[in-house]
């Protein structure tokens, strides 16, 4: 895809929007993943949402405006980051192409949709990306930050991704108006929401923040 190309062009529109350098490599893996997605969504039924321009804003705009946050949270850490109910690779897959610096594991329940996430990484020549077939809740190894988007409730997100959270690690749910019935919820069953961050997704008109959440000292 050439820089002429008005998908790319609308990217980095938000790339710049969301004040996020990448290479022009990176931007050319985030196109790639476009295409693979659009591609293999008629075989796999990946996602929903079928028109690029939708792709773009919906799914890679909306994944990359937490990249910032997470960097934030990592401050030059090489994190080892988990993306529960991953689908077609929503944020992971955006993850490992902005920070190859991350270890990215994206589990589905889903055979084909794992499958996919494992093409990616192959085609993109991503080595810090993996897809796992699995449970959430069959998992065990510990990851910093474990994050979903348009997974579950709060409660059910982190009851079932729990054996999976290292010690000192933080869970990120992405969610869409602040689900404050999800917190209250969440925080009678040993879960501390430590910061609740609102975020703007450059060409969407919609509500969005991200939660943080971590295991109550002294629980296990
Ligand atoms: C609504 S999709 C969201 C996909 C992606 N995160 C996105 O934002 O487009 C939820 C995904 O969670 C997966 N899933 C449901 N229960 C799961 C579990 N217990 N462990 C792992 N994945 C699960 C489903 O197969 C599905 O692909």
């Amino acid at each position: 895809m050439s820089g002429d190309d008005p998908l790319e062009q609308r990217l980095r529109a938000g790339l710049e929007a969301l004040a996020l350098h990448l290479s022009d490599a990176q931007v050319q893996q985030l196109m790639a993943y476009l295409g693979l997605i659009q591609k293999w969504n008629r075989v796999y039924n990946l996602t929903a949402v079928r028109q690029p321009q939708e792709m773009l804003t919906h799914h890679l705009l909306d994944s990359l405006a937490i990249v910032a946050p997470l960097r934030r949270h990592a401050r030059g850490r090489a994190l080892r980051v988990l993306d529960v109910g991953s689908g077609a690779g929503l944020p992971g897959v955006v993850l490992a192409i902005c920070s190859p610096e991350w270890a990215v594991d994206c589990v589905d329940t889903v055979a084909k949709k794992a499958a996919f996430i494992q093409q990616v990484a192959a085609a993109l020549k991503l080595r810090n990306l993996r897809g796992l077939h699995a449970r959430v809740e069959t998992l065990a190894s510990a990851y910093d930050v474990v994050c979903s988007r348009a997974f579950a409730t709060l409660a059910d997100f982190t009851a079932w991704s729990g054996r999976c959270l290292a010690a000192e690690g933080a869970w990120m749910a992405m969610k869409g108006k602040h689900p404050a019935d999800e917190i209250a919820v969440v925080e009678r069953h040993g879960v501390d929401v430590f910061h609740v961050e609102q975020l703007q997704v450059p060409g969407l008109e919609a509500d969005r923040c991200l939660v943080w959440m971590k295991k109550r000292e002294g629980l296990t």
